[in-house]
């Protein structure tokens, strides 16, 4: 008879099997890299550039195989004839070529996600398989087919469970970095991962129902589906915050893909920091979608006639710039159809060419070529020509344009009549103010409108003319040689000369402001301005997006409350799709219905969630006196929840989320007490954690959206609310710190606190 020990002993079998083999290829490539490597520098060109190829190649299959070495296996699927597929986060074959272990995108190992008793095809069983480093310490099975005999075996062995393997990775204590989910994707959740690469997929569900996840999970599969074109034009995740990326940048290197660029908004355009931030009021006017015509409106003011122009004296001749040579120049200029800097060139030689004219109808003779030749040259370098021709069509930065916008009120009247004489006032700044988040989807309008930089633009030819020489080289070594023999293709050793790795490509990719992604991934996409959209848009002319969020979560006035509204906009009506997830993975089921039930008094658009574990006082309250009593017992409670779910080894997160104002005095507070409780050295352990990976934070709202900690400790909530700068918002940011924890959530707040604010 079949017992619990005998089939963790066949599966271990199984799973050394595939261990072996995994070590066995990262050998063999290894083996393969240090032959090449060995071979150093040696050689024609033609050699050194086809050993080169073949480094990248080895290096980045061996980055791959040593990415997926936890959790190699996890799943199985038995079908109706016996026949058994193991799944994995690759695909494995033995040496001669059978399959082993299916990678978890493949369509083989969907049933393993998508399969239901009412719904499972060929597919009888479904084995979860939990390993510990790489031995197999639990299984799992469920049964598809009631009538097959594995309903049977499974209840005698004893693995015949349900939802375990899922609860278990859901009650592990937090780290701080999230992790992949393949080994327990859910029916709803696979679906959208596996749908079509073409249309632009909206993902709406309540806090902790996977969105996030789902998102990256399908940047890898559609990496894995589409590698081709995938590997060339590049993956972009968006996420809210800095904090936000670094909390997930694992997940895709854990499921064998490496090449992805990850920006915020902030920092999307290479080179440019965003370090100061707007009020929601201006946040909001900025990201209205009419600033794009501002933008345009700033531009077009500076292709113009001058009120004053020059006669210049060249030659003894006098030759006048003339309105209406100006005009027929700016005509020539527009019609190119080209951005303001490049177009300019344009608008130069017309000008230079009509003045020119002017000079040749005051002659008495014809004169030669080299006459003229030297008349334009002294036109061009003359000092009244150069500033007039400036005043008319000036070269301009898009920084140079924003400032210039912002620091005279004026012209931003001018540019953006729709503003009141208030808004006016609240967008105007001091010349050389930095720059502020919300300046970036305007800065990219104008760059967009403007083209390159001049002397950037100079210097990239320069570089271009160098790359297009390498390309040349490289497709002559192909010619020559006829390399391939089945090990390389011919394409992959240009791919990799021309850099089109994964690797490659992101890093490309992201120093590139007018790159095109193949597909962007959105994350708390409901936060997005107007302004931010066409950012994006720009950036992926194939439409091909993943945009998660949740309406109810909108903090930022100019964001999305209704996504009918924001994407038929975008993506025109019909030509985008809306799933929801409903089953919260993430809160206890008494935080869910507390965070739930305020959010619809609030008013919120909520999505029903039902949330999947229960855990009876997961919700604590405690209410003090007055604001003097509120820090020593914040810091109290802080320090409690730390003692149950904050370890030395690094794992484990607690958050205290309170109203800005109170946030340095939290924090002095909560550390003094963790000195106290804790001793000096475990204090400054704690301390000294990088600013946004701390086991114990103290943080406003808006830095924990996307985040996840086990407790968290909610500080005065009607302040928080009253900071906000609308009523939604504020049940939303509210909405938002209530639905972090994965165990415990604390209110902690003031007897007035309590009046003002229902909770
Ligand atoms: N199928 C699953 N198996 C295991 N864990 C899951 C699964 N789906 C989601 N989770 C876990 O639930 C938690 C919440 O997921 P995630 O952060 O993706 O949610 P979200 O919808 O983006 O939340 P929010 O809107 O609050 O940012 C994470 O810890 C995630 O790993």
């Amino acid at each position: 008879m079949s017992t619990y020990a005998s089939q963790l002993e066949e599966e271990q079998r199984a799973v050394s099997r595939a261990y072996n083999r995994l070590d066995a290829l990262r050998e063999e490539t290894k083996h393969r890299l240090d032959a090449v490597r060995a071979a150093g520098s040696h050689g024609s060109p033609t050699q050194r550039t086809e050993r080169d190829s073949f480094a990248t190649m080895y290096e980045d299959r061996l980055i791959q195989l040593r990415g997926v070495e936890d959790r190699l296996v996890f799943g199985r699927l038995d079908d109706s004839k016996g026949d058994r597929l193991y799944i994995g986060r690759i695909g494995l074959t033995d040496e001669r070529h059978n399959p082993m272990l299916i990678d978890w995108r493949a369509e083989a190992a969907r049933p393993f996600y998508e399969a239901t008793p009412s719904h499972h095809g060929d597919i009888v069983m479904r084995r979860h398989i939990t390993l510990h480093f790489r031995d197999v310490v639990a299984l799992e099975d469920e049964v598809l087919d009631v009538h097959s005999k594995s309903v049977d075996e499974a209840s005698t062995s004893g693995t015949l469970t349900g939802e375990g393997a899922l609860l278990a990775s859901l009650s592990s204590r937090r780290t701080g970095k999230m992790t992949d989910i393949v080994a327990t994707i859910q029916g709803e959740q696979d679906k959208i991962i596996r749908s079509d690469i073409g249309r632009a997929v909206v993902v709406q569900g309540g806090p902790g129902t996977g969105k996030t996840a789902v998102a990256l999970h399908r940047a890898a599969y559609l990496l894995y589906t589409h590698r081709r074109t995938l590997s060339r034009s590049g993956v972009l995740v968006v996420g809210p915050s800095p904090a936000f990326l670094h909390y997930i940048d694992q997940v895709l290197p854990s499921l064998g893909e490496t090449g992805v660029v990850s920006r915020t908004i902030a920092d999307l355009i290479p080179g440019v920091m965003a370090t100061a931030v707007d009020t929601p009021q201006v946040a909001y006017l900025k990201g209205e979608r009419r600033m794009a015509n501002a933008i345009r409106n700033a531009v077009a003011d500076r292709e113009r006639i001058p009120s004053n122009l020059p006669v210049v004296h060249i030659n003894g001749i006098d030759v006048p710039m003339l309105p209406a040579d100006i005009e027929q120049a700016l005509g020539d200029a527009r019609r190119t159809h080209q951005p303001h800097n490049k177009a300019r060139e344009t608008f130069v030689k017309s000008m230079l060419s009509a003045m020119r004219m002017r000079y040749e109808e005051q002659l008495d003779y014809t004169p030669d070529q080299d006459e003229l030749y030297r008349t334009v040259s002294l036109l061009r370098m003359n000092d009244k020509v150069r500033v007039t021709l400036n005043l008319a069509w000036l070269p301009m930065t898009g920084q140079w344009l924003l400032d210039d916008m912002f620091s005279k009120p004026h012209k931003l009247r001018r540019y953006a009549p729709w503003l009141s004489d208030e808004q006016v006032k609240a967008l105007t700044r001091p010349k050389g103010s930095p720059l502020t988040r919300s300046d970036i989807a305007l800065l990219d309008e104008a760059m967009e409108l403007l083209g390159e930089d001049p002397k950037l633009a100079a210097k990239r030819e320069r570089l271009k003319a160098k790359h297009d020489e390498e390309i040349q080289f490289a497709k002559d070594t192909l010619a020559q040689n006829g390399i391939g023999n089945g090990i390389v293709t011919s394409q992959m050793l240009l791919d990799n000369i021309n850099g089109s790795s994964p690797e490659d490509t992101a890093q490309r990719a992201a120093n590139d402001r007018e790159w095109t992604y193949g597909h962007i991934v959105v994350d708390e996409a409901q936060e997005l301005t107007a302004m931010d959209w066409r950012m994006l848009m720009r950036r992926c002319p194939s439409r091909s997006f993943t945009i998660v969020g949740d309406v109810a979560q909108t903090s930022a006035l100019g964001g999305t409350r209704s996504w009918a509204k924001t994407m038929d906009r975008l993506f025109g009506h019909g030509h985008w799709d809306v799933n929801e997830l409903t089953i919260d993975y993430r809160n206890p089921q008494e935080v869910s219905r507390l965070a739930s039930n305020f959010a619809a008094k609030q008013g919120l658009y909520i999505s029903t969630v039902h949330a999947v574990r229960g855990i009876p006082d997961s919700v604590e309250r405690v209410t003090v006196e007055d604001r003097d009593a509120l820090f020593g017992a914040v810091a109290r409670e802080t320090v409690k929840l730390a003692r149950e779910f904050v370890a030395q080894d690094g794992t484990g997160r607690v958050a205290v989320i309170g109203p800005n104002q109170l946030l340095d005095q939290l924090e002095s507070s909560v550390y003094a007490e963790v000195e106290r409780e804790f001793g000096a050295e475990e204090a400054h352990r704690l301390r000294s954690q990088d600013s946004w990976d701390r086991q114990i934070m103290v943080s406003d709202t808006e830095t924990v959206k996307g985040l996840e900690y086990d407790a968290v400790v909610v500080v005065e909530p009607a302040l928080i609310d009253q900071e906000a700068p609308s009523r939604l918002v504020s049940a939303a940011d509210l909405y938002v710190a209530m639905t972090r924890p994965t165990q415990r959530l604390a209110i902690v707040r003031t007897l007035l606190d309590e009046h003002e604010l229902e909770l």
